[in-house]
């Protein structure tokens, strides 16, 4: 399978401090991967790195085969912060129409810059990775039925529930039709319910080939990922499977196998 990311060796000091240290990782296209860690294991770090716009102390980290950072790489990463990155005085459609304009992205459904999928519906299928046919562009009315806001399409964004409002944000970054799509924390603060369909979200966005890479310090989202990834204290602690963090730690909870790697190590792991 092909790779999206790929870390070597990585160290990156912030004021002073080690906030990535020796960190490897290899992130597949295709999967959701999961970072996972307490608060200021590195993960916000991490993820700057890949982007490109985190200063480096050493190693590397090449995405989607380029260096990361190249010019290139800026339509075919998608970034979502942990900060709300649309206007609270425009309507939810009215944001997605402003981005779309910037990006170039057609309103309706498969007009863009791609050839691809013209008789894709827009309501029972998440956008389309990039296949033979070249990219392909994801129209505002697709990214609103992916992230379920068709029906909020008309409401002030600063009216919408928390949950709403990261949906916006994430509506946003699909626009791009990105290959790569990193979110930062995107259900912190976020009922059980909420954090549950945007977690179904995530796995349709993957489900259409989309690399998915989405941190989380509540380590019971790690089930829904097809790969984690645990940070802390700025190392990796573990790069595995939901089902393999279990079996080798002999618990029933990420939870739990979270404090046994701490409390053992990866060695300790049965
Ligand atoms: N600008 C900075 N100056 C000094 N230290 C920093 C700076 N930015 C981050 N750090 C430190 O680097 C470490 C990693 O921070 P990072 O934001 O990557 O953690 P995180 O895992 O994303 O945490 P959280 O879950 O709380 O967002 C932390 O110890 C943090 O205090």
């Amino acid at each position: 399978m092909e790779t999206a990311v790929e870390v070597r060796k990585l160290r990156v000091v912030r004021g002073g401090r080690t906030a990535l240290d020796d960190v490897d990782l290899t992130v597949r296209a295709g999967t959701l991967t999961g970072l996972l860690g307490p608060s200021g294991a590195g993960k916000t770090t991490l993820m700057r790195a890949i982007l490109g716009v985190q200063v480096v102390a050493g190693g590397g980290v090449t995405v989607l085969g380029r260096p990361a950072g190249s010019p290139e790489l800026r339509r075919r990463v998608g970034y979502v912060t942990q900060a709300p990155s649309v206007y609270e005085d425009l309507t939810v459609e009215e944001n997605l129409r402003y981005f779309a304009r910037i990006l170039g992205v057609p309103r309706r459904s498969g007009a863009g810059r791609a050839e691809s999928a013209a008789h894709e519906s827009s309501t029972d299928r998440p956008p389309r990775r990039a296949g033979a046919g070249g990219p392909r562009t994801v129209s505002v009315d697709e990214a609103l039925d992916t992230v379920g806001l068709g029906g909020h399409r008309r409401q002030m964004v600063r009216t919408l529930s928390g949950g709403e409002l990261s949906r916006v944000s994430l509506a946003t970054a699909l626009l791009g039709s990105p290959e790569l799509l990193v979110l930062d924390e995107p259900t912190v603060g976020l009922d059980p319910v909420l954090r549950d369909s945007l977690w179904s979200t995530f796995r349709r966005i993957a489900a259409s080939g989309t690399t998915l890479l989405v941190s989380s310090h509540v380590m019971d989202e790690a089930v829904r990922c097809d790969r984690l990834v645990l940070l802390r204290a700025a190392r990796v602690l573990a790069d595995t499977t939901p089902g393999e963090l279990l079996r080798s730690t002999g618990t029933t909870s990420a939870d739990e196998a979270f404090l046994h790697l701490v409390r053992h190590g990866p060695e300790g792991t049965r």
